[in-house]
């Protein structure tokens, strides 16, 4: 038993690509089942929270348990229900749409843990448009403030952060980040895997 538990969100809309976002493939794999099992490389347990457990049921997600929610409400809320079942001290957050996340970057963020000071309540990557909240780890003793804040109204993870102390979370490259939103999006992460294999179709390099 490691110190890690993860929490993989599979709601929302998916309107900016018009179709569900987990369900997409990526070099044949769904997102979903690619997220999930980098996450259980990482973490002895891994939730899935969405609300159509049954729409990812023939996906290859070994070790994983669904969390259903009753409806999609956004991110902050799947993740209030997730961490609710949270035993570890600490949690790995991830969105389902991160295509070129790697195992080996999770894996040194998370052997790094014991040395995030005491006060953090997080250790998140950040950026130009601030933290990204949906690949870093948060602490589960988070629940209590979070469940306050989302009680109040609120359902931004930037807002409820910057009451909080988080740390930052070192990037190699950023972009393991990259969010697969839109099919513009996809169409990038397809053509560069295109580029990577040993026989490209025939058809893409002729056109
Ligand atoms: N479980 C759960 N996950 C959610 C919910 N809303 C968004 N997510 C997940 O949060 C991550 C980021 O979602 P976004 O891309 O911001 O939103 P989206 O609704 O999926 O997509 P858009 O409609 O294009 O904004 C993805 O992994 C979503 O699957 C929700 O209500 N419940």
């Amino acid at each position: 038993m490691n110190n890690l538990t993860a929490i993989v969100l599979a709601g929302g809309q998916s309107s900016r690509m018009g179709q569900d976002k987990a369900l997409i493939t990526v070099q044949s794999v769904p997102l979903l089942q690619f997220v999930c099992n980098i996450a259980a490389s990482c973490a002895d347990t891994v939730y899935i929270v969405t609300p159509w457990p049954e729409r990812y049921e023939h996906l290859v997600l070994t070790g994983c348990k669904f969390l259903p929610e009753a409806a999609t409400q956004g991110p902050l809320i799947g993740f209030a229900q997730g961490l609710a079942e949270v035993k570890t001290e600490w949690v790995l957050l991830l969105a389902c749409d991160l295509p070129k996340l790697r195992v080996e970057v999770l894996q040194e963020w998370a052997a790094n843990l014991d040395s995030v000071p005491e006060e953090a309540i997080a250790t998140l990557p950040h950026h130009a448009k601030g933290w990204e909240p949906l690949c870093g780890f948060y602490r589960r003793r988070c629940l209590p403030p979070l469940l306050e804040f989302i009680n109040q109204g609120g359902r931004s993870f930037q807002q409820w952060l910057q009451h909080h102390s988080v740390q930052v979370l070192s990037l190699p490259t950023p972009e393991i980040l990259f969010n697969c939103n839109t099919p513009e999006d996809l169409a990038v992460i397809q053509g560069e895997f295109d580029d990577l294999s040993p026989n490209p179709s025939p058809t893409r390099r002729g056109a």
